[in-house]
């Protein structure tokens, strides 16, 4: 990986500088870069993005409120409430590979309206298929709009929140133009991801792409005594959609990621950057040739702070199926496929590419059962949580 050397640690991910791109000189350097990120590295850092301060900030002050909201508000904001699986999680609801995450986060997303219709055609329970699964287009359900906190425990809290979620969604289309000028595609190939697209079966319904946001807390835990530190978040890949654009909140560590020799490498904040990863439908659609590099967080040491986090992940069609993502990608780009034999990789953590979770909104649901099944059975039934859990 490229050595960038930091003061006290060496940062070994790269730094992007956006504002490179506004030079057509400078720009062929930073696509040249942003291609050496996207094949050989799959986790950089990017500066000068373009999102105003002031913007983050006014996120980022109101994060203490949020979570410091006391319990009984918390509660009314619960997942429970959400059969698109936004609101509150409490500390260690939440489950990565088989363990109980150390944080406690809001899941938040684009503002829409709920799209699924039960009838005639959206799900039956009885199911109308001889091998007895018919949850045709029951992903749809994830569509739906935020739960807000109150006015009068975190005021401003969605005006801050709306504006955040603009300022990266227009950097989050940006950004995949530079992708596609490194590919050495089109720009704008990939814009049909974002257009309203049809909801299936409830005509005449378009939506847009719904991009999720993440608010994170990881409270400091007392480590075990052979020093190992908690599981702020458990070894992943995001599959929540196309690239995932994180803010690291403050100075506290804990972000690591898994390199192609199976060597854990930080990835600490550094002022005034994202840090900018791959999901696993952009693993799917290059069929490999950029990873979606896993990654892990360490809960925050006893006597440290809390650590705050704020992911964006740009969301996609979930009508959309591997092979018609594939056919966006050329032949060229693909083969650039590293060799990624190796066990320490975990390739499993991905199941994107399993033919069973045929199209990217079954693969979304599927996740989201499995890591909240108390919400699954609420919305979805034992029928389908059990299917999905398999
Ligand atoms: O908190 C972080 O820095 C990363 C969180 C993360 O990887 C995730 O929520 O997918
Ligand atoms: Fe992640």
């Amino acid at each position: 990986m490229a050595d960038k050397g930091g003061a006290n640690s060496p940062l070994k991910l790269p730094i992007l500088d956006l504002s490179k791109a506004n030079n057509p000189i400078q720009k062929q350097r930073l696509l040249e870069q942003l291609h050496d990120a996207l094949f050989n590295v799959g986790f950089l850092y990017i500066k000068n993005h373009g999102v105003d301060l002031e913007t983050i900030s006014n996120l980022v002050s109101l994060l203490p409120a949020l979570f410091g909201q006391p319990a009984e508000a918390k509660a009314a904001l619960s997942k429970l409430n959400s059969p698109h699986f936004l609101g509150y999680s409490g500390y260690a609801e939440e489950i990565t590979l088989g363990e109980k995450d150390l944080r406690e986060q809001f899941d938040l997303a684009t503002e829409l309206p709920v799209v699924w219709d039960p009838t005639p055609t959206g799900y039956s329970e009885k199911g109308n298929s001889t091998s007895g699964r018919d949850f045709s287009h029951l992903y749809w359900r994830l569509r739906g709009p935020n739960q807000w906190p109150s006015e009068e425990h975190v005021p401003g809290f969605r005006r801050a929140f709306t504006e955040y979620h603009d300022a990266l969604q227009a950097l989050s289309y940006r950004f995949v133009h530079l992708v596609e000028a490194a590919f050495g595609i089109p720009v704008g190939t990939f814009d049909a991801f974002f257009r309203p697209t049809p909801v299936h079966d409830v005509v005449p319904t378009f939506v847009p792409a719904q991009h999720r946001v993440k608010l994170v807390k990881y409270p400091p835990i007392p480590s075990s005594g052979d020093g190992v530190r908690g599981q702020g978040v458990g070894a992943h890949k995001d599959s929540s959609g196309w690239l995932t654009f994180l803010y690291q909140v403050g100075q506290e560590e804990g972000l690591e990621v898994l390199c192609a020799n199976g060597e854990w490498i930080a990835a600490p904040p550094v002022d005034g950057t994202l840090v900018v990863n791959f999901g696993n439908a952009f693993e799917a659609a290059t069929q490999g040739a950029v990873k979606a590099t896993v990654h892990r967080v360490l809960a925050p040491k006893s006597k440290a702070s809390p650590r705050y986090s704020i992911p964006f992940f740009q969301g996609l069609p979930l009508d959309l199926t591997i092979s018609e993502i594939q056919s966006y990608i050329p032949e060229s780009v693909r083969k650039l496929r590293r060799d990624s034999a190796n066990p320490n990789l975990q390739e499993n953590v991905s199941s994107f590419q399993d033919p069973r979770w045929d199209n990217l909104g079954e693969s979304q649901l599927r996740k989201w059962i499995r890591s909240h099944e108390n919400v699954a059975r609420k919305w979805y039934g034992s029928r389908v949580t059990a299917f999905y859990l398999q």
